[in-house]
């Protein structure tokens, strides 16, 4: 299977998780960075979804599933443990609704990566569903390979970029964009001296006005 892979902004949007195990505390842990408004139907929830239901998070229906649950849902989580039960689910679900079946049988709108997330900075990996172990493992590679500094850095880039872009066009512009990606920039979020950052950034800035 070729998918199609996309950043979705889901920010107030309906998600309706159908299921309470460990596959949905996983999908609702990754959903919970966005600000879309979360429905979990089941009979039973693990502890932590139990935590995040009294912190406010997500909502919880202590029940078993029924078509109406879906009802205004843009994304829907078929991740019971029971196939009958997903099967009711995904033919439940409306033609514009997206869905995703932890255990990848039938309609498959679209599948879940995992995500390293550093602040703005994400990575996503996938093996389009050939083996979720492998991308398990690789994603603990690039959790080493990209540190939590990467969140510094990137927003260091974004407001850098920001600078440049309303203050240049052209070749400036674009010798500029290239010269912030300079590895000594990165070096110096690492070692936390982004005062160094700065000033190598008014330096260049000031050289080219
Ligand atoms: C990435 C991640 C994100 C997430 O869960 O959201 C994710 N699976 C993760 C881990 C993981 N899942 C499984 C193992 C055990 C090892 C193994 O089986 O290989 C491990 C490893 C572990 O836990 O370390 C078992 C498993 N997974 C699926 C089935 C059904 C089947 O394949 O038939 C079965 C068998 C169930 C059974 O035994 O019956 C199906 C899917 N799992 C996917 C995603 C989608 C394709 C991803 C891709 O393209 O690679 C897809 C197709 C559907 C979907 O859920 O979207 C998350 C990593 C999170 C992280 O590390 O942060
Ligand atoms: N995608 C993945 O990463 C991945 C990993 C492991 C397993 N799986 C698949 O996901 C399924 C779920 O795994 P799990 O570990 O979360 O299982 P689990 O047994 O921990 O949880 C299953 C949940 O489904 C709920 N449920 C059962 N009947 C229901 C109904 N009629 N209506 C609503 N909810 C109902 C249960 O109350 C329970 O909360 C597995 O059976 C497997 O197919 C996927």
């Amino acid at each position: 299977m070729s998918y199609f892979p996309l950043l979705m902004n889901i920010d107030y949007k309906k998600v309706v998780i159908v299921g309470g195990g460990h596959v949905a505390r996983q999908k609702v842990e990754a959903l919970l960075q966005t600000k879309a408004v979360l429905t979990i139907i089941s009979p039973t929830v693990t502890g932590k979804l139990q935590q995040y239901i009294n912190d406010g998070l997500l909502t919880w229906k202590e029940k078993e599933f029924e078509p109406g649950d879906l009802d205004d849902a843009t994304l829907i989580f078929a991740v019971t443990n029971d196939e009958e039960v997903n099967n009711a689910v995904e033919e439940a679900t409306q033609h514009w609704q997206l869905l995703s079946r932890a255990d990848a049988k039938g309609r498959v709108d679209f599948i879940n990566p995992a995500v390293v997330r550093r602040g703005e900075f994400v990575v996503t990996v996938s093996t389009s569903g050939a083996s979720p172990g492998l991308t398990s493992q690789v994603k603990k590679d690039l959790e080493e390979q990209f540190g939590n500094h990467y969140a510094e850095y990137v927003s260091f880039l974004k407001e850098a970029r920001k600078q440049i872009l309303q203050a240049f066009t052209g070749d400036t512009k674009k010798q500029l964009l290239a010269e912030l990606l300079d590895p000594q920039v990165l070096q110096w979020v690492e070692q936390g001296e982004k005062q160094e950052c700065e000033a190598w950034l008014q330096q260049r800035i000031g050289e080219q006005l």
